[in-house]
């Protein structure tokens, strides 16, 4: 099922209001929605055709929500189904859960409620579908994209066909996003798709080298120059003649440097250091930044006039918790490279992990995706990798890492407090309603009272958190 689409949603009650309610309030999500008043009508209906969700109450005369629950679960295994109980047989819905149901409602619910429990579900049943397809054909899903970039989202699509309008232009880019989303791939990809592709592609870390080393590396100089040029050396402007030379980190340049690049790019001539003859060169300048240059233009950390020399045709690398429907891909993509790598021949992700891989964070982006699917095919000791292989996305280590982040701008000190403050929350919360529960032998009632909180919002904070009474 495609993600402009609405899920399709079966309600089974044998009470007409509850099954016309239930229909009122999802319609307006844009769901598809058809009810059924009896078990029967329900196992006809889902053998005729399939539903991402079925809303199921438990007791409804001869074929109950137990039933409906087993049949779905031998032959649409990835129907999610959500059961509706009497407040009093909130413990067969627990029984149901442990035998696949994704969630319970307890009667009576608000809608608010009911939309929540299904967008879940919805949002879970995609998850297990895509992971399913990649499971089953890892790369006939990948669409073919120019230098190996993966991923379908909106967002990397839109950048891909930034790629090939540039790419056989001579024109400047300017990358940018955070570390690790693939800003040096993206450099590549349009250095790969352009005429220049059989010439030398040069990526140079400004981030790396003082101002007079990267001056020296950029446009070489004569012997004796400065006390240690003991003879000529070629920059890499020089060397690059005919391809196209990728300035990472450009953020991190005097403007001295600046000035320099900016006489370059406009005449694409250089004087090497001691020199006074000036070369000519047919180079491409790919630049790339983490930060925000108009702000650091603002705060004259960054020249005005290079940042408008530099700012032709900008390309934004999203986050990669900004376009969710990559990960998988992504992983998919990483393990089949690691698995060739490492001699391992792991199939994939269970749905758990690969939930986990879906929710977490990703501060360090696809390059901390890489590192961890690394760690995992070296932990994973069967065919899956499961949470187990994924020890280090857990929530310490996610606040840890947020902890170390030193922030560049007000927006983004914003942003990571409020992270922080977020996850530690959660972490808390979660700590919280372990221990009473496992205290209380899994009984809700009583963790509730041990703790002095009401029952129901003791049962939504589990809820929130996806802890399920089956759990213990
Ligand atoms: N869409 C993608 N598909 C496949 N691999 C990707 C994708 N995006 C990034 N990668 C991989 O992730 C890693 C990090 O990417 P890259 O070095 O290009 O990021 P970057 O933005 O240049 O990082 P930095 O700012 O830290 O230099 C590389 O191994 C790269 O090949």
């Amino acid at each position: 099922m495609s993600e402009q689409k609405a899920a399709r949603i079966l309600i089974v009650d044998d009470e007409v209001h509850i099954c016309r309610n239930c229909r009122k309030i999802l319609s307006k999500q844009a769901y598809e929605t058809e009810y059924v008043l009896d078990g029967r009508s329900a196992l006809e209906k889902l053998a005729e055709k399939s539903y991402d969700v079925v809303i199921t109450d438990v007791k409804m005369g001869r074929i109950g929500g137990t039933e409906v629950l087993k049949w779905l679960r031998e032959n649409h295994p990835e129907t999610m189904v959500i059961v509706i109980t009497g407040y009093a047989s909130v413990s067969s819905a627990v029984e149901l859960m442990k035998t696949g149901a994704f969630d319970y409602l307890p009667k009576p619910f608000t809608p608010d409620e009911l939309r929540q429990v299904v967008a879940d579900a919805v949002e879970q049943q995609k998850i297990v579908r895509q992971n399913r397809r990649l499971m089953q054909e890892p790369y006939q899903h990948m669409p073919r994209l120019s230098h190996q970039l993966i991923g379908s989202s909106p967002q990397i699509r839109k950048v891909i066909s930034m790629i090939q309008k540039v790419a056989d232009t001579d024109a400047t880019v300017l990358l940018s996003g955070e570390s690790g989303t693939g800003k040096e791939l993206v450099a590549r990809a349009i250095h790969a798709n352009s005429s220049r592709h059989d010439k030398v592609f040069f990526g140079v870390d400004c981030g790396t080298l003082s101002g007079s080393l990267l001056e020296s590396e950029l446009f070489g100089y004569r012997k004796g120059a400065f006390t240690d040029a003991q003879k000529d050396k070629s920059g890499i402007f020089e060397l690059a003649d005919g391809g196209t030379v990728f300035l990472d980190e450009i953020s991190n340049t005097t403007p001295d440097i600046q000035g320099k690049l900016l006489r370059f790019l406009d005449t694409r001539e250089f004087l090497p250091l001691g020199d006074t003859a000036h070369r000519r060169v047919d180079v491409r300048l790919i630049f790339a930044t983490n930060r925000e240059l108009n702000q650091m233009v603002a705060e004259k950390s960054f020249r005005e006039d290079f940042y408008y020399r530099i700012y032709v045709y900008p390309i934004y690398l999203p986050p990669l918790r900004e376009r969710k429907s990559d990960i998988l891909p992504i992983a998919y993509h990483f393990l089949g490279q690691l698995n060739n790598q490492r001699g391992k021949s792991i199939s994939g992700f269970d749905p758990e992990a690969a939930s986990r891989l879906l929710n977490y964070h990703w501060p360090g982006n696809v390059r901390q995706l890489r590192n961890v699917i690394e760690r995992a095919v070296i932990l994973c000791e069967t065919d899956t990798i499961t949470i187990q292989d994924l020890p280090h996305l857990s929530d310490i280590d996610d606040i840890e890492r947020l902890m170390e982040c030193v922030p560049e701008t007000n927006a983004e000190l914003i942003r990571i407090k409020k992270e922080i403050r977020q996850k530690a929350v959660a972490k808390v919360e979660k700590n919280f309603l372990l221990n009473a529960l496992e205290q209380n032998d899994w009984n809700i009632s009583r963790a509730a009272r041990q703790t002095g909180m009401q029952r129901p919002n003791f049962q939504n904070l589990m809820k929130k958190y996806g802890i399920r009474p089956s759990s213990g």
